[in-house]
């Protein structure tokens, strides 16, 4: 194949590598995302400082619209993402911040940039969650300056063709946007294996490489090989390869479509599949092959509101997802709130490192009312139905605190109570923990950030979040240890679970569940009814024994059956 341009990051040599982000394969032709517009150099005089104040405002006014146009298309989490954004376009501070540089002689367009950067400075030096909002305002200060330069619309590119996406990384409003007819896989330079991008493609079964540092040389329609089982990027993939790259989508297409009914290793062994639920339509979520809920996110009944939702709006609220998964498990986590989440009535007081302050299930020392009320809602819409209902608290530290959390639970009337596991020193006392319990749940994206030292909401350090990393197993594999020791479930509900290979690992140190998003469910279910318990086991101590995530990632490949191994 004809080289149409020179490719910096293919000079001698065509492969790319990146972290495996969502599984799949898929070969087509790049479309990078836009440069965001610039400013040009040079810059028009001001007349009339107000005329200038007021086409800033309106500027923001247009994108704030637009977003709430898009909105009203979606649905669930995209729809509010979006929604959530345009409030951020129409906050009065913006405005006033941008009126403020007119009033000091700053064009429209250079006062909306100005205004935006010193807000993004201080969402991004508070940290966690509000820093990752950063990127939801560096989105909105590039459409206002399209709107006031006349400037086509930052965004998505639109070839006509179905195309390998490229990419930075992507803002939210891009990523809920995304055509699963047209996008065939997606690459980004940046973030982690925990990010939002990734987990939007990997509920969109769209193949994804992330942290990959090779796409910023990737040129538009040049043919691409995506990997998203090996985290590679094939540039310019000869024929050969290509055709193999397609026959293995098309193989994996239709071997998860005959892919149906409860999680079973190979000499039946149940590992209960279940699901990864937040806001949408529960109908939706009780439609998918399931064995029932593994984490309902109830922070999304809190988010984005002034006062905490009442019982009765709560119960309403569980009632009706209960009642989509009659008959079947619900795991309901309480509220999460703090560092990455934060509520505007749950403030704990200013703190330096959020990820390691008053979060989760600490809230309840300072707002012990938030979580009674929770529990005696959920106690409430369990009585409604028939649903296996059990509630687990989150960023539990000791079992001590496991303790008192089942204490409040079993007072307000509920008899399945767990904990999470998130934090590393409850992992290594869960000898002590678990009989203290009737299940735990490991969450391995916050366990890898604390196991690792690295903030998960950083897209800098990647590989250091990567769910492969052995010490993350290894304590995984401690509370296994525990779970059968004691006889407790241990469910595993962060992104881990998702990736089939990895899903082995994690029944192999004794996972008894895994929860994940509705399109991974196939793929882990086939890939667990290829192996035997005992096999998990062997795979789960090459992975262990592994010095680095790579290492582990590739022993664990090379050993596993072929048929589980999309080649
Ligand atoms: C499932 C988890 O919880 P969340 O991602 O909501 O913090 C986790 O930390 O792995
Ligand atoms: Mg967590």
């Amino acid at each position: 194949m004809a080289k149409t341009e020179p490719l910096p990051a293919a000079a001698g040599d065509t492969r790319l590598t990146g972290i495996p982000a969502s599984p799949g394969a898929a070969v087509g032709p790049v479309a990078r995302m836009a440069p965001p517009p610039s400013l040009p150099d040079q810059r028009p005089t001001v007349v009339d400082a107000g005329e200038e104040a007021a086409r800033a405002r309106q500027a923001l006014e247009q994108v704030a619209d637009l977003l709430d146009g898009q909105a009203a298309d979606l649905q669930g989490d995209a729809a509010a993402v979006l929604s959530a954004q345009a409030l951020m376009a129409r906050d009065p501070e913006l405005a006033r911040r941008a009126a403020e540089r007119t009033e000091a002689g700053d064009p429209a367009a250079w006062a909306v940039h100005a205004a935006c950067g010193a807000y993004q400075e201080l969402l991004q030096a508070a940290g966690g969650y509000l820093a990752e909002r950063a990127a939801d305002l560096a989105d909105i200060r590039d459409r206002a300056t399209a709107v006031l330069l006349d400037l086509p619309m930052p965004g998505l590119p639109d070839p006509g063709v179905p195309h390998v996406l490229v990419a930075d990384d992507l803002a939210p409003a891009d990523t809920v946007q995304l055509d699963v007819e047209r996008v065939l896989a997606i690459v980004t330079r940046y973030g982690g294996p925990t990010s939002h991008t990734v987990i939007l493609a990997r509920s969109l079964g769209i193949p994804a490489v992330v942290g990959c540092t090779g796409a910023a040389g990737l040129r538009d329609a040049t043919p691409v090989a995506v990997d998203g089982d090996a985290g590679t990027v094939e540039v310019e993939p000869d024929e050969g390869l290509a055709e193999r790259m397609r026959e293995r989508a098309e193989r994996r297409r239709a071997l998860l479509a005959g892919s149906t009914g409860p999680g079973r290793t190979a000499d039946d062994v149940p590992v209960a599949l279940l699901l990864n639920v937040g806001e949408g339509d529960p109908g939706k979520a009780g439609a998918h092959d399931s064995e029932g809920v593994g984490l309902l996110r109830t922070e999304f009944l809190f988010l984005e509101r002034s006062d905490p939702p009442t019982v009765e709006e709560q119960t309403a609220s569980y009632t009706a997802l209960f009642q989509a998964f009659a008959g079947r498990t619900v795991t309901v986590r309480t509220l999460d709130a703090g560092s990455d989440k934060p509520l505007a009535f749950a403030q704990t007081g200013h703190e330096d490192n959020p990820a390691l302050g008053v979060r989760g299930f600490r809230t309840s020392r300072v707002h012990p009312d938030l979580i009674t009320d929770q529990l005696t809602a959920i106690a409430a819409a369990c009585r409604e139905t028939s649903a296996k209902v059990r509630v687990m608290a989150p960023m539990v530290s000791t079992p001590d605190e496991a303790a008192e959390f089942v204490s409040l639970a079993r007072e307000a009337g509920l008899d399945q109570v767990g904990v999470m596991i998130e934090v590393p020193g409850a992992a290594l006392l869960a000898d002590r923990l678990l009989p203290r319990v009737d299940f735990v749940s490991i969450g391995t994206n916050d366990l890898a950030q604390y196991t690792m030292a690295t903030d998960r909401t950083l897209g800098a350090l990647p590989d250091l979040l990567d769910p492969w990393q052995p010490a993350l197993l290894q304590l995984v594999g401690t509370v296994g240890g525990a779970g059968e020791r004691s006889g407790r479930p241990v469910g595993v509900c962060g992104e881990a679970a998702a990736d089939p290979l990895l899903a082995l690992v994690l029944v192999g140190l004794g996972a008894t569940s895994l929860s994940m998003s509705a399109p991974a469910l196939p793929a882990v279910r086939h890939a667990l009814a290829l192996h035997t318990h005992s096999d998990c086991r062997r795979l789960a101590d090459l992975a262990v024994a592994a010095s680095s995530a790579e290492q582990a990632r590739e022993a664990v490949r090379s050993a596993a059956h072929p048929e589980a191994v999309d080649r």
